[in-house]
């Protein structure tokens, strides 16, 4: 089995509020392996932006704390490294990221071409090769780079659009850039936060199937955080699934997808629209973080839970291969 590119364990992460201090992720587990796209998938407030905020070390300061655990990425635990070394090294470097809304993520009052230009001067690749070109040549190089790139990601008249300002490009083409952007440093992998939620159906359908073609080509990982399973089908290789700040299940797709192990994974898939059932929620309602259910999270809203889930977090346990799931009931084919 191919080992991780980067392992999360038991990331505690908690909010202070006036409220009290919400448990927003409760000993996660995860590993993402090089050039695989895993999906993380579950309700709106359960803990996936924080997860790929707290990867890349933008949690707010002023109301993140973070209680325990390790992200190690390329043999460091990057929740030991000071802001400036994960600034210059990591981040938008060997992890880059694409946003929900590409429309906040540029500056309105300077051209696209400027705005990539300065990012170029601190992140391109060949700020880091043993002998860069500088002045004039290091310029041309980093440019003949962005438009293979604009092209890659099938943006017509890349130089044209590099002297557009970010409000006459679409919001398609804009998370094209985005895409293009966070691929310019050659990342080892992408976080990719609901990178469609803000588009239109067929434009997100077009860039779903972009991210996933250009991971393939240059064996970049992808963590895709959606709360849309139909999303995560088309493009992911495994899914994690999360629940109220703890992952429940992680399963190669097809098996999400025909064989789910946790009662809550099954409950999100008999959500999902169709001709016959039409719309159905899950019964219940999410907990509320600053006083978490103990034991497994999801045991107030499952018919299946015992005392013991009232009390124990299940542990993982293996279904098959690369198939785990933390349930002290877990659905078989013969309860599914
Ligand atoms: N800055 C913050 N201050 C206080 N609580 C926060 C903050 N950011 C997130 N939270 C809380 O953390 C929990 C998890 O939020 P998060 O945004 O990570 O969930 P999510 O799964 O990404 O949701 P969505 O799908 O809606 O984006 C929520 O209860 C949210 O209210």
């Amino acid at each position: 089995m191919d080992a991780d590119l980067i392992t999360v364990r038991d990331l505690r992460v908690s909010f202070a509020s006036d409220a009290g201090i919400a448990r927003v992720l409760d000993g996660v587990q995860c590993g993402i392996r090089a050039g695989e796209i895993r999906g993380l998938v579950g309700e709106s407030g359960c803990g996936k932006t924080t997860l790929a905020r707290a990867i890349l070390g933008i949690l707010p300061r002023n109301a993140a704390r973070i209680d325990s655990g390790t992200v190690m990425f390329g043999g460091r635990n990057l929740l030991d490294l000071p802001e400036d070394r994960l600034a210059a090294e990591v981040r938008g470097r060997e992890i880059a990221y694409i946003p929900q809304d590409p429309s906040t993520a540029f500056n309105p009052v300077f051209t696209i071409g400027t705005q990539i230009a300065d990012l170029m001067r601190w992140k391109s690749p060949l700020a880091r090769a043993a002998n860069p070109p500088s002045g004039r040549a290091r310029r041309e190089a980093d440019l003949a780079r962005v438009i293979e790139l604009l092209r890659l990601v099938q943006l017509p008249n890349p130089e044209a659009l590099l002297r557009k300002y970010p409000h006459e490009v679409s919001g398609g083409q804009r998370q094209r850039l985005m895409i293009a952007m966070a691929l310019l440093p050659e990342p080892k992998l992408v976080i990719a936060d609901e990178p469609t939620t803000a588009l239109d159906v067929t434009v997100q359908a077009q860039i779903l199937k972009l991210l996933k073609q250009l991971a393939r080509e240059r064996n970049v990982a992808v963590l895709f955080t959606t709360h849309d399973l139909g999303a995560a089908y088309e493009i992911c290789d495994r899914i994690t699934v999360m629940y109220a700040g703890q992952e429940v299940e992680e399963a190669p797709v097809s098996e999400f997808f025909d064989r789910p192990s946790h009662p809550y994974t099954r409950k999100l898939l008999d959500s999902l629209p169709s001709a016959e059932t039409g719309l159905r929620g899950i019964p219940g309602e999410i907990p509320r973080l600053i006083d978490p259910p103990a034991g497994c999270r999801f045991n107030p809203r499952c018919e299946r839970a015992s005392d013991l889930c009232r009390t124990d977090r299940p542990p993982p346990e293996p279904v098959s291969p690369g198939h785990m799931v933390r349930c002290h009931h877990r659905l078989t084919e013969f309860s599914a």
